[in-house]
């Protein structure tokens, strides 16, 4: 694997932290180093379609196609392919950056490449299973060189479930990098006039009862 550099990033994840500790939510553009937003959108426009499926609301028993919810496809991301382990590196650096300065005790994180053809959307929603809240902190990064601000696609976070109008409207531009607390945010995507890509992902934590760790997805 050609292994990335990476620059420090203790200032990056002291402010993070420091959002998380104060808002709940945090918003950065150009966050990840250029070289790791540039591979690994090289790396999603080799990537077949084929390799890509529509992705289902709830976890693997209920999976339940709905385009009335959701029209993006997805990829999720593993340790075994080179250029999704770089991703997933940088993930862990911040993943361990934040349990040092707030002790979140995240546990794993998954992640899956999101592609959105034009028109798709995401209604509104949580991240966070109910009941089965192991997933704790959203994390998502854009792809999406030369994002025109008029396209659409933008992510819409709310304060509660109770809000009706938004907090933060976020263009899904090239390098963002999109933190927030998984169940206390309700947000949605709404419809783009051109295919928007992204890179969703989310730290657990261990809720596992006698020793059996809670599978992924
Ligand atoms: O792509 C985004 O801006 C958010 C995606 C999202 O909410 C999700 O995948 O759960
Ligand atoms: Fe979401």
């Amino acid at each position: 694997m050609n292994a990335i550099v990476l620059p420090d990033s203790t200032l990056l994840f002291d402010r993070i932290a420091d959002d998380l500790a104060t808002t709940g939510y945090c918003i950065y553009p150009r966050a990840l180093p250029a070289s790791l937003t540039d591979r690994m959108y090289q790396y999603l426009q080799e990537l077949e379609q084929e390799e890509f499926r529509r992705a289902g609301i709830g976890r693997d028993q209920e999976h339940q196609l709905n385009r009335q919810v959701r029209g993006d496809q997805i990829r999720w991301l593993s340790r075994a392919c080179p250029e999704e382990a770089a991703y997933l590196a940088w993930m862990e650096a911040l993943r361990t950056g934040i349990n040092r300065r707030l002790m979140m005790g995240l546990f794993d994180y998954e992640c899956h490449f999101s592609r959105y053809p034009q028109g798709a959307f995401y209604r509104r929603h949580l991240d966070a299973f109910q009941g089965r809240t192991n997933r704790v902190l959203s994390t998502v990064c854009y792809l999406n060189p030369d994002w025109q601000a008029g396209s659409g696609g933008e992510l819409l976070i709310y304060a509660d479930e109770q809000a009706r109008t938004p907090i933060e409207r976020v263009e899904p531009c090239y390098g963002t990098l999109v933190v927030f607390l998984s169940d206390r945010f309700p947000h949605e995507v709404l419809p783009a006039r051109r295919q928007r890509l992204s890179l969703a992902g989310w730290y657990r934590v261990n809720n596992s009862l006698g020793g059996i760790v809670d599978p992924p997805r």
